[in-house]
């Protein structure tokens, strides 16, 4: 926050690096970056020869031409859907969520899958998922015989009821 009471814009050079690998010298052109100031994500590029029709149920595995090596164990990578993708056309991960470990070194890959009832016709370069980097805590699990009682115990799936 500044004096102002508004969040204070980071600026590019306050973002932590990260080390890419081009794996296809044509992804040089199409390296991800964030759309607006204020976008979580970085737009990952589908890396294919040419055009590829999914059709209804097909799930396939699609290289971005990337490896991106985060290093920092409190960091990791998300792989998250496209929503216009994923609500217009049923294009979303087969796998739901990717989640890049900080130590990966290998190609960022893109498990989509037509879970539309239409064909979908995949363009080379064309923005298909996005990367977003997250914190994380990695934590040491201590074995106990009893938790101290909390408000919600055990109750869970529903438990709350609906409204
Ligand atoms: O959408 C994804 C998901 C994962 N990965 C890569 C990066 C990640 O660090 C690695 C392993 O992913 P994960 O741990 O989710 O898969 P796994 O099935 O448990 O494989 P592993 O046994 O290699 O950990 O695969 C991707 O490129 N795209
Ligand atoms: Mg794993």
């Amino acid at each position: 926050m500044n004096d102002s009471g508004s969040p204070t814009m980071p600026t590019k050079s306050d973002r932590p690096r990260l080390a890419v690998k081009l794996l296809d010298e044509r992804m040089r052109d199409y390296l991800p970056d964030y759309a607006t100031t204020g976008s979580a994500g970085m737009d990952l590029r589908a890396l294919l020869d040419a055009p590829l029709t999914l059709e209804p149920g097909d799930c396939e595995l699609i290289r971005t031409g990337l490896a991106i090596h985060i290093a920092d164990p409190q960091l990791a990578g998300m792989v998250l859907p496209r929503s216009g993708l994923g609500h217009k056309h049923g294009i979303v991960l087969g796998n739901l969520v990717g989640l890049i470990d900080s130590d990966y070194q290998g190609e960022l890959m893109i498990s989509t899958w037509n879970r539309g009832s239409t064909s979908f016709t995949l363009e080379p370069f064309e923005r298909l998922a996005q990367y977003v980097l997250v914190p994380v805590i990695q934590a040491e699990l201590e074995v106990v015989d009893d938790f101290d009682s909390s408000l919600r115990g055990p109750g869970g799936f529903g438990s709350s009821g609906r409204q």
